[in-house]
């Protein structure tokens, strides 16, 4: 099996504001990430000034420069040349939308071609799993901390999660209510399951809700996600037998920090699918072959999906679950996540 430790260690030390190597074979690229870093160490990375700037298609295309890139899949990863007037701040307001209204952008900027594009991808992956505004300072000089496209690949194997714990947890609205745990490779991604009812042999009715700090404990009323939590769990109860998969994948995979620029952009006026691209990410980061690794080890295959969107039907059949059913889980709008709902259903294909 391939060590995954490298991967970790990587996302550590880029959150750290280290530098970190993505290899593949006898390729390489160096990483500086922009959001931990600052001028001084940025020096030390690139005494000479030449490391260009690495950053996704969207948010390329949003500065504008993703026209002149140089020979790129449509949505692979674009390179800025490195010029004097591209310095550690100027850097710094490319990679982050929420500087975009403060920070006048004195170019030009040109995008080079990106000689190695299937690393370039890879960082800008990288980045979203340690939850980092996808932008990177690049050379070709390696460091001292080194992580290969397989070692990355193994950190996100969902044949890796475990059952690690199991007890009774009588919830609001279902008493008779388990709770499993699933032990994962990183500590921020303890997936659980809560087990309501009774199996009695038929397929379960399943609920994969990924976690919305801001709307599971605060109570936003931005998004639909804590009444949709609510629902599920009565629901399911009402049923008589089903399962709840809370799935750490905060801000459809983005993580909180990221989903929050998110919100900074909508209070700006961008919806939830421009908010993303915007920032540098897909529109929907999820990956969902942990929910039916979970449902494999939880014994089920056959089961009934509570859900309004599609593609978490197709993600679930294409990992081997068969969803006989898909149960629409609608709820009721309030006057802040009308827009949202509204983006879900004309933009991202939810069935609302
Ligand atoms: N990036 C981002 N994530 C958001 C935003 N609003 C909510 N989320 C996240 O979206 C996820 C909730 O989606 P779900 O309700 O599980 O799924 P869904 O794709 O809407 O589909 P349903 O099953 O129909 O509800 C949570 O991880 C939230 O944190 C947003 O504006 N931006
Ligand atoms: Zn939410």
């Amino acid at each position: 099996m391939t060590d995954a430790r490298p991967a970790t260690r990587a996302i550590d030390a880029l959150r750290h504001g280290w530098p970190v190597t993505i290899a593949a074979g006898a390729d390489s690229l160096t990483l500086f990430a922009v959001e931990t870093g600052d001028a001084g160490r940025l020096t030390e990375f690139d005494p000479d000034a030449t490391a260009p700037l690495l950053l996704s298609a969207g948010r390329a295309a949003t500065l504008k420069l993703v026209n002149q890139r140089a020979a790129a899949t449509p949505d692979g990863p674009v390179m800025v040349e490195r010029a004097p007037w591209l310095d550690f701040d100027m850097g710094s307001a490319l990679a982050d939308p929420q500087l975009d209204l403060g920070t006048p952008l004195k170019g030009p900027f040109r995008a080079i071609a990106v000689e190695q594009p299937e690393l370039a991808a890879a960082a800008l992956k990288l980045a979203r799993m340690a939850g980092m505004l996808p932008a990177f300072f690049v050379r070709k000089a390696p460091s001292d901390i080194r992580v290969t496209l397989d070692e990355l690949e193994a950190h996100e194997d969902a044949d890796r999660l475990s059952i690690a714990a199991r007890a009774k947890l009588p919830v609001d609205g279902a008493e008779d209510a388990e709770i499993v745990a699933f032990r994962s490779l990183s500590a921020s991604d303890e997936h659980v399951a809560l087990l309501i009812g009774t199996p009695e042999g038929r397929p379960p009715l399943v609920r994969l809700h990924s976690e919305c700090l801001t709307g599971d404990v605060l109570g936003s009323l931005k998004c639909d996600c804590g009444p949709q939590l609510n629902a599920a769990i009565r629901e399911i109860a009402a049923n008589g037998w089903g399962i709840l998969l809370y799935l750490r994948q905060e801000g459809r995979g983005i993580g909180l920090i990221n989903k929050l620029r998110a919100y900074a952009l909508q209070d700006q006026g961008f919806d939830t699918v421009d908010a993303n691209t915007r920032l540098g990410f897909a529109i929907d980061a999820r990956d969902f072959r942990i929910a039916a690794r979970m449902l494999h080890l939880l014994g089920q295959r056959d089961i009934r999906l509570l859900t309004n969107n599609p593609a978490k039907v197709d993600a679930l059949q294409a990992a081997g679950v068969n969803v006989i059913e898909r149960v629409p889980h609608k709820l009721p709008p309030n006057p802040h996540n009308e827009r949202y709902l509204a983006t879900k259903r004309d933009r991202t294909g939810h069935q609302l």
